[in-house]
């Protein structure tokens, strides 16, 4: 699919798509509760979609496709509720680990058996009698196994006692959980290192699902490339519960000014500072939206905190710096971690972006196209998060061409 923007300039209101992290979430609490919630503006994400499509069916299989979260949260509810289940995903779901979610199910008294290779899907659920509360997890390869305990945690008889081990990565993530748990009655506490969890009710309540912040950084790339920007985000709130706010911070290092409105957030252009430097340890899905955003603004750039990329949609450090490097600049990656983007800009002239089967991919590269024509493969992976996200853009002046 080809990209450009004639204009450079770029001014309109953007609907946004809600978020997923938040719908999932919802989604399981509204499962598991007995009393009525209403939930309001849930994700379009196809990894929602697939969330309340599974969580309706009664099937032995369920199939995550591609969704992280879903996999993860419906593993757990499953248990949870000692329903004998198959959970499988594509191939790539089957590279992405989930042995530190079922270790802690089992010793909570799960019984689950690979049915591939140890430690990655597809496993099967054979039955789960609660035989202690305490449980010890890592907290530093994906915090979704957290959040997926957590949500289950005030149902299960006993409750859950979380001992996180190790450094936590993506905590906004389970703030996130906390929140929308707390927002339904559930009480929590987090002591040192324990978050206890007593059994008790969710109760009855509404809540209506904020706009994607990660979706939203997408808008901030194009408002620092184009050459005149007056965007507004609809529905994005000062007060978010989404980690990945953190664009509002970042980018004032990279010329975009963020002003809070009832209705949402308004992005105008400012200064950039000369170099660049942030820790995405709490907010890796923006990673790739900055990485090539600094390439491409041909500024200096240190970006640390990247280990969980190698374990998401595809190993999203090898992708960028291959998609990168077709842009004419040689990223430095050091060890699992790190990357330095070194100063001098890429040349956009007609490429072809490979997406990797990563919705992330295609629309971190696509606002590059205000350089230059850029060619994105297989535009359609931005379903998983962003089904809009071309039609979006298309209002934003961006000419898209088959
Ligand atoms: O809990 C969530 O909704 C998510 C947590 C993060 O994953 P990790 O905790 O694996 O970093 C994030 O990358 C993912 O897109 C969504
Ligand atoms: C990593 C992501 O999602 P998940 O882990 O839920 O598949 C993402 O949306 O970038």
């Amino acid at each position: 699919m080809k990209i450009f923007h004639p204009s450079k300039t770029v001014k309109l209101d953007v609907p946004l798509v809600s978020s997923k992290s938040e719908s999932n979430r919802a989604l399981i609490i509204q499962a598991s509760a007995k009393e009525n919630i209403e939930l309001g503006n849930i994700s379009k994400a196809r990894d929602t979609q697939t969330m309340m499509r599974l969580l309706a069916s009664n099937d032995e299989t369920l199939d995550v496709l591609d969704a992280g979260t879903t996999m993860r949260f419906l593993t757990a509810y499953v248990t949870a509720n000692n329903r004998k289940t198959i959970m499988t995903g594509t191939a790539r779901m089957q590279e992405r680990p989930i042995g530190i979610l079922v270790d802690a199910l089992r010793s909570l008294g799960a019984d689950v058996e690979y049915l591939k290779n140890d430690g990655y899907p597809p496993h099967k659920i054979n039955g789960f009698t609660q035989k202690t509360d305490t449980v010890s997890i890592r907290g530093d390869v994906s915090s979704q196994y957290i959040s997926a305990l957590l949500l289950v945690g005030p149902t299960l008889p006993q409750g859950i006692k979380l001992v996180l081990e190790g450094t936590v990565a993506s905590k906004p993530y389970i703030m996130m959980t906390l929140s929308l748990m707390e927002r339904f009655g559930v009480k929590y506490t987090w002591e040192d290192n324990t978050i206890t969890v007593a059994p008790q009710e969710y109760k009855a309540g509404n809540y209506t699902i904020e706009s994607d912040w990660s979706g939203a950084s997408y808008w901030y790339s194009i408002a620092a490339l184009s050459e005149e920007a007056d965007i507004k985000i609809m529905h994005l709130r000062e007060d978010s519960l989404q980690g990945d706010k953190a664009i509002v911070e970042i980018m004032e290092q990279l010329g975009v000014k963020s002003t809070f409105e009832a209705d949402g957030v308004r992005l105008t252009k400012t200064e950039k500072a000369e170099k660049f430097f942030f820790d995405f340890t709490h907010c890796p899905d923006l990673a790739q939206t900055i990485v090539s955003l600094v390439a491409a603004l041909g500024m200096e750039g240190r970006m640390i905190g990247l280990q969980s990329l190698r374990i998401k949609e595809t190993d999203r450090i090898a992708a960028l710096q291959n998609e990168i490097k077709k842009l004419g600049l040689e990223i430095e990656v050091i060890g699992d971690e790190e990357i330095i983007v070194p100063a001098g800009g890429i040349s956009i002239d007609g490429q072809t972006i490979h997406t990797y089967e990563d919705h992330r991919m295609a629309m971190a590269f696509a606002p590059l196209s205000i350089l230059g024509e850029l060619n994105i493969d297989e535009p359609e992976v931005v379903a998983k998060s962003y089904p809009s996200y071309w039609e979006d853009l298309t209002a934003a002046g961006f000419k898209i061409e088959d």
